[in-house]
């Protein structure tokens, strides 16, 4: 914190590139706290609230996180069940955690590190529950960090990844804060008891949006990083004769490998690009809805759900062909990329577990494919579902980007439909509503990674076509983004091929294309990883080293194991060497025998 303040970083994208150069391979244990914790204060609180507490949540003299999830509920914030109990009397909330089930368990950070927590919890004021809203809870003692009287906490224990994050439980046993602690930017709770609702009950949902809106980044950050160790491996790992008796190849001139390796090359360029456009979009809209302009808050929530979801599920299978493409070594942690997957693979799950992110978003495109039916008009990133469904393909050798977006469009447009209208049978056979939906979720799920597909392609030929770009960079780019539309249709040909859009000298094309790209890319692969300038301390990696001193690094890294602290392990006197006695004298005694 002092380091920066002595660098002068002021904004948060500087803050947050040092925290992570500072802590490579960890999560830092403040993470939360400045990534959720002080936006939540600032966006959620009122003026007075956040003038009181935002700096001291900036200069670490309060410390936080977020206290949702509870032993029974992680998804169903609606069914939350920590109580927060208006006592007009003492003019104080009575937090309490009524069953077992009701125990906060998962925030991060709340084992151990830090002393507040914005906890989600039912609203109860003059007998009537409000819902879920946040209150700001002091939980350690400020002078000595001993827990709080009224307040069992503890680590939940070993995770997958995610070690230097001490997520924890929580208990309150009628535990009371202030009144004023209670956020209270879009609802309040007044002195005499009586609740002033919100425009709309989910603004207090914004912190979510918001850090899906980041996790979108971060894909981006885990896939490009295992991409560019496994590029650069495989420039320098030499296996197997390519040529018959001649020497042994560079891996990366099996196509196989450029197969595995250079679409995700391409995809890490379109998720940061896809990234950056969230970001603005959620710039945009998260400023408006703060004036008040509620307007295009649902179009936020979907498209923030339906990216969360992709890009997490996207990242963590490209990180795991990266892995394995760089065979035995890349098991090993000298690589770098198991750290990297331990610590994404969460990202599928919190923050919205990916499935349900995915139908809150096919949810939105339901009820856009119904306005579009009635002819009404929609969003421009919808406005796709709309599209004559009985034009056909215009694609030819070139690939072209428009014809790439309009193939993707098609796809999408077709599969939200078709889940669309299945839900409509649902209930024209007489099923009520909740029944007709969930019976058409598994076609909504595909019909909504194809619209977050369509986002990131159109996204891709968008930003290619809009921004000024050197013509050198512009025809790698463009390689790039042609690839990753192109691999895509192939890798989900059924999907695209359904109706006939394409003929089949068409798909024709489009394989020969996907390989003939490979081609093209294969002289720039390492300038592209190289591009991301990824320092060594960053990567945490044998394999991904800037000079390629690969054997070199993974020797010295093995010699550094502590089981090379000594010769023989005490293993050997403990257990290996009775062992053997034992065997040697009982050979002795049927010797004997
Ligand atoms: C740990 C340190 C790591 C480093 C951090 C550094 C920070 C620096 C910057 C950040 C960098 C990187 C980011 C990494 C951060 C890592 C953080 C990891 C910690 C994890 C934290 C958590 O997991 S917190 C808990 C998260 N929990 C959830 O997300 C729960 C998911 N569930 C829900 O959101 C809701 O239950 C759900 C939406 C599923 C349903 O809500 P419900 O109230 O039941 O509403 P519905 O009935 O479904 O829908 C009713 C209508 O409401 C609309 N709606 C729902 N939600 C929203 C919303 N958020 N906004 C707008 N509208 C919403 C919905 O669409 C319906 O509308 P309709 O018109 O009626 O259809
Ligand atoms: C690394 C990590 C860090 C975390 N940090 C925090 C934190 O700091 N603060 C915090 O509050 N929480 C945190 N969490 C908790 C996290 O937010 C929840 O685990 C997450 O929201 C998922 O909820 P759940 O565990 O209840 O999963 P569940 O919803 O129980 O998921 C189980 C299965 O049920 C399915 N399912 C559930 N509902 C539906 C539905 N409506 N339709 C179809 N399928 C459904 C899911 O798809 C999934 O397959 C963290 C979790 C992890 C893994």
């Amino acid at each position: 914190m002092d380091r920066m303040e002595e660098l002068g970083f002021r904004s948060e994208t500087d803050r947050q590139i040092f925290r992570e150069a500072a802590a490579p391979v960890e999560l830092s244990p403040f993470g939360l706290h400045s990534g959720m914790f002080v936006p939540t204060l600032e966006r959620q609180g009122t003026p007075e609230q956040s003038r009181k507490w935002v700096p001291l949540g900036k200069s670490f003299k309060m410390i936080g996180t977020y206290a949702q999830t509870e032993l029974g509920h992680g998804t169903f914030i609606r069914g939350l069940e920590t109580t927060a109990t208006f006592d007009p009397e003492t003019q104080e909330f009575i937090l309490d955690s009524p069953t077992l089930s009701s125990i906060k368990y998962w925030p991060g950070n709340v084992a151990k590190t830090v002393n507040h927590c914005l906890v989600m919890a039912q609203l109860y004021t003059q007998g009537k529950c409000h819902g879920t809203h946040l209150f700001l809870v002091q939980v350690r003692n400020m002078e000595d960090h001993t827990i709080m009287p009224g307040l069992e906490i503890g680590d939940i224990g070993p995770k997958l990844g995610f070690d230097g994050v001490d997520n924890g439980f929580m208990r309150f046993n009628k535990y009371r804060i202030p009144r004023m602690n209670m956020l209270m930017r879009y609802a309040k709770v007044l002195e005499n008891g009586d609740y002033i609702k919100p425009k709309n009950a989910k603004l207090t949902y914004g912190a979510m949006v918001m850090i899906r809106v980041f996790i979108v980044m971060d894909a981006f950050k885990t896939l490009s990083r295992a991409a560019v160790i496994a590029v650069r491996y495989s420039a320098v790992r030499r296996q197997s004769e390519l040529r018959p008796g001649g020497e042994e190849a560079q891996v990366m001139d099996y196509q196989t490998q450029q197969y595995k390796l250079f679409p995700l090359l391409a995809t890490s360029y379109a998720f940061l690009l896809a990234a950056e456009g969230m970001s603005q979009i959620y710039a945009k809209i998260s400023s408006d809805i703060e004036r008040g302009n509620l307007e295009d808050m649902p179009q936020l929530h979907a498209l923030a759900c339906g990216l969360k979801a992709f890009c997490t599920w996207v990242a963590c299978e490209g990180i795991e062909v990266c892995r394995m493409s760089c065979g035995g070594h890349g098991y090993s942690h000298a690589s770098g990329i198991p750290k990297i997957y331990a610590n994404i693979v969460g990202a599928c799950t919190y923050e919205g577990e990916n499935t349900v992110m995915m139908l809150q978003t096919a949810r939105y495109l339901s009820k856009c494919y119904i306005r579009g039916q009635r002819g009404e008009s929609l969003p421009e990133l919808i406005q796709y579902l709309t599209t004559d469904l009985n034009v056909k393909s215009t694609l030819g050798e070139d690939c072209s980007f428009e014809s790439l977006v309009a193939a993707y469009s098609h796809r999408a447009a077709r599969m939200v439909a078709v889940a669309c209208k299945l839900q409509q049978t649902n209930k024209k056979k007489g099923m009520a509503g909740h029944d007709a939906w969930n019976k058409s979720t598994v076609p909504f799920i595909a019909a909504t990674k194809a619209h977050c597909h369509l986002f990131i392609v159109r996204n891709f030929v968008t930003i290619l076509s809009q921004k000024k770009i050197d013509p050198a960079t512009h025809n790698v780019l463009s390689q790039l983004c042609t690839l990753y539309a192109v691999y895509g249709i192939v890798e989900n040909m059924g999907e695209f091929m359904q109706d006939g859009y394409f003929n089949q000298d068409q798909v024709s094309i489009l394989n020969r294309k996907v390989l003939a790209l490979l081609e093209d890319i294969r002289p720039n692969a390492v300038a592209l990883v190289d591009a991301f300038d990824y320092p060594d301390h960053l990567l945490q990696s044998c394999l991904g080293r800037y000079d390629g001193q690969v054997y070199e690094a993974l020797y010295e890294y093995s010699k550094s194991s502590p089981l090379n602290n000594t010769d023989i392990h005490s293993s050997y006197y403990n257990y290996i060497r009775p062992m053997m006695q034992k065997r040697s004298e009982s050979k002795n005694i049927s010797a004997k025998l």
